[in-house]
């Protein structure tokens, strides 16, 4: 038992307090995990595209003030009433798909989706419907069961999973939410091996997307990016082609230059960007009556994808992908073990490293450009 079990903590939290704003770095109160429910000491935190999205006010379930953060790794402070599943010392990803295992979708084996506390969860609150966090005395919001942005958070027994405490928190973090969606995306997608494969976006999602295509031999894999500076990324992580749609002559649409070069078209496309016109694209780059493009990238509140019928009349299919597919109390001890073994990279998506205090800097990094993850050391101010 640590001796500030049942108590509250006082620490340092990222709060957004509105749609647009810059973090700012205060002190709050985290109150003591309630029946199932763990209370973790953040050590590092990935910035996910998805954290500024919420941040930026383009996420129509965004809800302030709230402490963002959706790819932590740390340590079990303290564990409430009726908690199994972990331990107090326990080395810990936070979940933002959480597994139950005992609920219609849990018990499905067509989803990883969980129904458990995705709509408390929704509503930035804790599964009694309250919230853990408080700023001088006032609630502030969870952030995808997760809240990775606090040096201790709290969250249900259901959405989070101990790993091997031979893994660097550091690293494995990140399997919170970007390499385990770009596996996940890949791997539960049958028929990849010895076909060909185009990745729209080439940020960690895309850049993992490729790397996973690779790994599963994928016959070839075809990665478009506005930004040229992503040509030699994406050749690093197993790209064949690096193409830029914005070099292509005026008028020419990227999917009719694909769907010319490859005979036909893609047999499996991945939108990561968001951009709805990119989602459309990918779709459209796919081979007539077998081609699947699965969607990745969160768009803006208000965004629709459209295209036309008679692309899925003739057999192309649309298709998305949450978290990867992945279960993740399930499955990611298993990807822990594989980062260990080499089998999966993690590492070479690390190019920025930032203090607590820099937490602002690291949304800026992503801006940049040259940013693929950047990791937030959560003890250091
Ligand atoms: N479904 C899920 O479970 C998850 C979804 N996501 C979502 O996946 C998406 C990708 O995330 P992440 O990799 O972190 O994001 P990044 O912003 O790092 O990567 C997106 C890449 O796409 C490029 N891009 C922008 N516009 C275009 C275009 N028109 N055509 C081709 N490439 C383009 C960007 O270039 P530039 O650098 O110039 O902007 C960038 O290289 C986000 O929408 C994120 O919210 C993330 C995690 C989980
Ligand atoms: N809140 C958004 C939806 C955002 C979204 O689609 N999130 C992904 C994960 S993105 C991680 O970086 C996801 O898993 N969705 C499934 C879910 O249950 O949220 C909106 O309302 O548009
Ligand atoms: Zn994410
Ligand atoms: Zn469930």
């Amino acid at each position: 038992m640590s001796d500030t079990a049942g108590k509250p903590i006082k620490c340092k939290a990222a709060i957004c307090w509105g749609a647009g704003e810059p973090l700012k770095v205060e002190e709050v109160e985290v109150a003591p995990p309630q029946a199932h429910e763990v209370r973790i000491r953040i050590l590092y935190t990935g910035i996910c595209h998805t954290d500024e999205y919420t941040r930026s006010g383009k996420d129509p379930e965004g809800l302030f003030p709230v402490i963002l953060g959706h790819e932590g790794g740390g340590v079990v402070e303290s564990i409430g009433e009726g908690v199994t599943s972990v331990a107090v010392g326990d080395h810990v990803i936070p979940l933002y798909t959480a597994e139950c295992k005992e609920c219609k979708f849990c018990k499905s084996g067509k989803t990883n989706l969980c129904g458990k506390v995705r709509a408390t969860q929704g509503k930035g609150l804790m599964p009694d419907n309250t919230s853990r966090f408080t700023k001088d005395g006032q609630p502030i919001h969870h952030f995808m069961g997760t809240s990775t942005f606090s040096q201790y958070t709290v969250v249900a027994d259901v959405s989070v999973v101990a790993v091997d405490k031979k893994a660097p928190l550091e690293k494995v973090c990140l399997l919170g939410c970007g390499i385990t969606t770009a596996w996940g995306a890949v791997v539960k997608q049958p028929g990849i091996k010895g076909s060909s494969v185009a990745v729209f976006g080439c940020g960690a999602i895309g850049l993992g997307v490729i790397a996973t295509s690779a790994l599963v031999g994928a016959s070839s894999i075809i990665a478009v990016d506005t930004n040229p500076g992503k040509e030699s990324w994406a050749k690093k992580m197993g790209a064949t082609q690096f193409i830029n749609p914005t070099t292509l002559p005026e008028g020419k649409k990227i999917q009719d230059h694909l769907v010319e070069i490859t005979d036909g078209g893609l047999d499996f496309t991945f939108d990561a960007t968001g951009n709805v016109h990119v989602m459309r694209a990918a779709l459209e780059a796919c081979h007539k009556g077998w081609g699947v493009s699965t969607i990745i990238g969160v768009a803006a509140a208000g965004q629709e994808i459209s295209t036309r019928p008679f692309q899925l009349v003739t057999g192309r299919v649309w298709r998305g992908s949450a978290f990867g597919g992945v279960k993740g109390r399930t499955e990611i001890p298993g990807l822990v073990e594989d980062y260990l073994n080499g089998k999966v990279k993690i590492d070479e998506y690390v190019t920025h490293h930032r203090k607590f205090l820099e937490i602002n800097e690291g949304f800026n990094d992503m801006h940049a450009g040259d940013c693929i993850r950047c990791v937030v050391d959560m003890t250091v101010l």
